[in-house]
């Protein structure tokens, strides 16, 4: 059996806000192995980038923590790239220079000139953006600039692979193109991967585990799902594929029937506790918006 390479304990975050502590995240538990793809995802609000972003060092959990590879995570690192639905690219530097600011920072002493940009082109290559070395992200689409992003955070090799909705702002057909891109690369080169994601067939396509979290306030994993499809995997020909379908139908009932069920109960629950005067639980609630 492998060994598990990071794993989440007891993960508690209570943000401090004028009206006292706000717990986002209760007791979130979740192990991962080295080379796996899970994706979170789960309605609006609900906690999936303070997820993220303690896994990234950027945010520390108030009770429990992330342990990667048997170190205690409280702080970021280059093993763990994140890329954000925004590319954050630097404007006034090239392609080639905003991915050499990464390799610089990571590889200064342990590659020289020559290896490191040998290693910048590679990447570039990797997501097809080494025709477009010298442009400025100014002059290059969305969905290259994500490309870039992409390449920029791969150069850094790291084990772990932190995408918060990377597709999110890019039209269907790039969006499907980098997907199956970020497939072939992860299949190479054996990241482990945490994505964000709203996109149920997403999720499907790309992911080894779906993890599926409840409603916050004190949002935890409400389910887990093992996505069983062989790789590659072909977007076209899964569309008809039972396992697929059923997969995506895990998901979809997840979301829209126990998720709904569940928050109708605890909105009853609050309006009750109101009339009673406890108006803490309403407020909480209204904080949380509905849809995914
Ligand atoms: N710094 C903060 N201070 C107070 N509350 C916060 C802070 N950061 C996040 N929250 C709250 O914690 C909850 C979880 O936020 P988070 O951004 O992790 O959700 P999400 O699932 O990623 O949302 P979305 O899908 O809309 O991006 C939300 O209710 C949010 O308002």
């Amino acid at each position: 059996m492998s060994k598990t390479h990071l794993e989440l304990t007891g993960v508690e975050m209570a943000f401090d806000t004028p009206k006292g502590p706000f717990v986002a995240l209760d007791n979130v538990n979740l192990k991962i192995q080295k080379g796996e793809f899970v994706s979170l995802i789960g309605h609006s609000g609900c906690g999936k980038s303070t997820v993220l972003n303690i896994v990234a060092g950027l945010l520390q959990a108030t009770k429990g923590g992330c342990v990667l590879n048997g170190h205690e995570v409280n702080s970021p690192g280059p093993e763990r790239a994140v890329v954000f639905q925004n590319h954050a690219l630097m404007p006034w530097l090239t392609v080639y220079e905003n991915v050499e600011l990464a390799v610089r920072q990571v590889f200064r002493k342990s590659m020289n000139r020559k290896e490191r940009r040998d290693w910048i082109t590679h990447n570039l290559e990797l997501v097809n953006m080494a025709h477009a070395a010298n442009k400025r992200p100014g002059e290059i689409s969305g969905g290259m600039a994500q490309r870039v992003g992409i390449a920029r955070a791969l150069a850094m090799k790291p084990s772990v692979l932190l995408m918060d909705e990377p597709f999110g702002a890019l039209d269907a057909l790039t969006r499907a193109h980098l997907q199956d891109s970020l497939m072939e690369i992860q299949q190479e080169l054996n990241n482990t991967v945490i994505m964000i994601t709203h996109d149920v067939d997403e999720a499907v396509l790309l992911s080894d585990r779906i993890i599926m979290m409840t409603n916050g306030p004190a949002a935890t994993v409400g389910e887990d799902l093992h996505i069983d499809l062989p790789r590659p995997r072909n977007r076209v020909a899964l569309a008809d594929d039972a396992k697929y379908v059923h997969y995506r139908q895990e998901v979809l009932s997840f979301l829209y029937e126990k998720q709904r069920k569940l928050e109708s109960l605890s909105s009853r629950r609050a309006a009750s506790a109101s009339t009673q005067g406890g108006e803490s639980a309403k407020v909480e609630k209204e904080k949380q918006p509905a849809s995914a």
